[in-house]
């Protein structure tokens, strides 16, 4: 399968992970606050120990250095990080000019200081830094938390839209029910120390 591979993957309290992301597809993980989410992520990431196996297009995470993995396995955390003074420092040169409409930022967004932004510019801004390193696979998570309603459904759009014209395989930190049902292909819920497929009710 082209895609991501959880194969019995272990990490914190969970246990015996299995799932598949097909390329181009989203699979939605929910569960209750500090179920392990965000830990399920950064295994995912090869950023914590873990037991099982975890493979992209057939490649084992273990083959691959981690710097190289996390090259095609890029993840955007709830609370981005942020290393200069200057927004377009993070990008490649001349992303300015590509500035995607959906993030609704003015032209000159590139040259604002990243301690101005809000929670939410700076969420737009980790999605779009995220998406323009061209990953494989992309893990969010809540990657809409910050963002008001109208904004949300831009941004799912535009995500959406990214991860079919990149044929990324995407794995989604939700909590919110109508999102779920908006851009799941599949949708998987933490119960206790175990990760259940949900059908239907989403
Ligand atoms: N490095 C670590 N070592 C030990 N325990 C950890 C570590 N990181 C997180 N935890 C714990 O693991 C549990 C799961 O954390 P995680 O951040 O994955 O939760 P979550 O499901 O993403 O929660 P939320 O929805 O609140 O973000 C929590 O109890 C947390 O305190």
């Amino acid at each position: 399968m082209t895609g991501l591979l959880l194969d019995q993957v272990g990490v914190g309290a969970l246990t015996g992970v299995s799932l598949a992301v097909p390329a181009g597809r989203v699979v939605c993980l929910s569960g209750p606050s500090g179920s392990g989410k965000s830990r399920l992520l950064r295994a995912v990431a090869d950023l914590e120990p873990h037991d099982g196996e975890i493979s992209l297009n057939g490649t084992s995470q273990g083959a691959v250095p981690a710097h190289q993995w996390r090259r095609q396995v890029v993840m955007v955390p709830a609370d981005s990080q942020w290393w200069f003074d200057e927004v377009s420092a993070h990008f490649p040169k001349g992303a300015g000019e590509r500035l995607p409409a959906a993030l609704g930022f003015p032209a000159d967004v590139m040259g604002w200081s990243v301690s101005r932004l809000s929670s939410g510019e700076r969420q737009r801004l980790a999605l779009w830094r995220a998406l323009a390193l061209e990953p494989q696979t992309l893990l969010l998570d809540e990657p809409t938390a910050n963002l008001d309603g109208d904004s949300t459904l831009n941004i799912e759009n535009w995500l959406l839209d990214e991860i079919q014209r990149q044929q990324i395989a995407t794995l989604w930190v939700a909590h919110d029910p109508a999102q779920i049902h908006r851009v799941a292909d599949a949708h998987y819920r933490i119960r206790g120390t175990a990760l259940e497929p949900e059908h239907g009710s989403d």
